[in-house]
């Protein structure tokens, strides 16, 4: 059942926000949006998750739900936020975002009062994950600006690293996100040294020509399971929970749910001010 609690009553929660962000498409961010959900979830994280891909908004296809409404029919005043909070048999909860997340950038002030009306009745929750289109578009450098953090998702090709380095260079050319966290995790590696080779060599890029270095907040192996749990619409950690992938990716998402150190200063609400931004 749904993992967030709603209705008056509730002690109020500051809320991390975490946004899974690539360069290049197709690199395994939705995967690993959900499956790094559920096991924060299983952790005992109260966990809302946000299909921020406009374009391709798949994480309710992975998941095999069916959005009846989405943020589009918030942004037209048809529907409270509350009332698209979807509960998922994974212990999170989900938001459809579709079409809608491109008019959030564009909202007159009648449609931002859409947006956050009735958000009190849906706080509780420890953590927002933003699963967002890939690329450097200004939907997914706004979801980046709001967020506390971001995992910025690469496989080893060099195609995905590049694009990896060029989404970490607009981020940092943005005077509001120094400061802001940025963390590498490497998807479908053959090996831990693999993984190790494709951080050391975008950390010393970045740290050269960007003056930054990009931590790694960890790896998952390529496994054959993960796909066929994608086919299957059912989430890898549910159904092969003892793969070491699946253990791969508890350890990062244990790593993501700790919170010590961030700062945190959101709620829901907070969260998509700054989104649109208006504070
Ligand atoms: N560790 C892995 N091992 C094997 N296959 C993987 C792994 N991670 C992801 N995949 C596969 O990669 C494909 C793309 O994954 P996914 O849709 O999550 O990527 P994405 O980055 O969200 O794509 P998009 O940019 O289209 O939103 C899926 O078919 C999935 O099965």
């Amino acid at each position: 059942m749904s993992g967030g609690p709603r209705g008056p009553g509730r002690r109020l929660k500051r809320m991390h926000s975490l946004c899974i962000t690539s360069g290049k498409g197709g690199v395994g961010k939705t995967t690993l949006a959900v499956n790094l959900g559920i096991a924060m979830a299983r952790g005992g994280k109260r966990v809302l998750l946000l299909d921020g891909d406009m374009g391709m908004a798949n994480l309710n296809v992975q998941m095999r739900i069916n959005p009846e409404f989405t943020i589009h029919d918030v942004v037209r005043g048809r529907k409270n936020l509350s009332q698209i909070v979807i509960p998922t048999e994974y212990g999170l909860d989900l938001i459809a975002g579709g079409s809608g997340i491109a008019e959030l950038s564009e909202l007159g002030e009648h449609e931002r009062q859409n947006v956050l009306h009735g958000l009190e009745e849906i706080h509780g929750y420890d953590i927002l994950i933003i699963d967002t289109g890939a690329g450097i578009g200004d939907n997914v450098i706004r979801f980046i600006l709001a967020a506390e953090r971001t995992v910025i998702v690469t496989t080893p090709e060099p195609t995905s690293l590049t694009d990896a380095y060029g989404i970490v260079k607009t981020v940092l050319a943005r005077r509001e996100t120094r400061g802001k966290a940025l963390k590498l995790l490497v998807n479908c590696v053959v090996s831990g040294a693999q993984a190790r080779d494709v951080a050391a060599r975008l950390n010393s890029v970045t740290s050269r020509f960007l003056h930054e270095g990009l931590d790694c907040i960890g790896s998952i192996p390529f496994d054959p399971l993960i796909q066929k749990s994608i086919m299957a619409q059912k989430p890898h950690l549910i159904l092969n929970p003892r793969a070491a992938s699946a253990r791969h990716i508890r350890e990062v998402a244990t790593r993501l749910a700790d919170d010590r150190g961030i700062g945190i200063k959101n709620s829901l609400g907070g969260f998509l001010r700054a989104l649109f931004g208006s504070g």
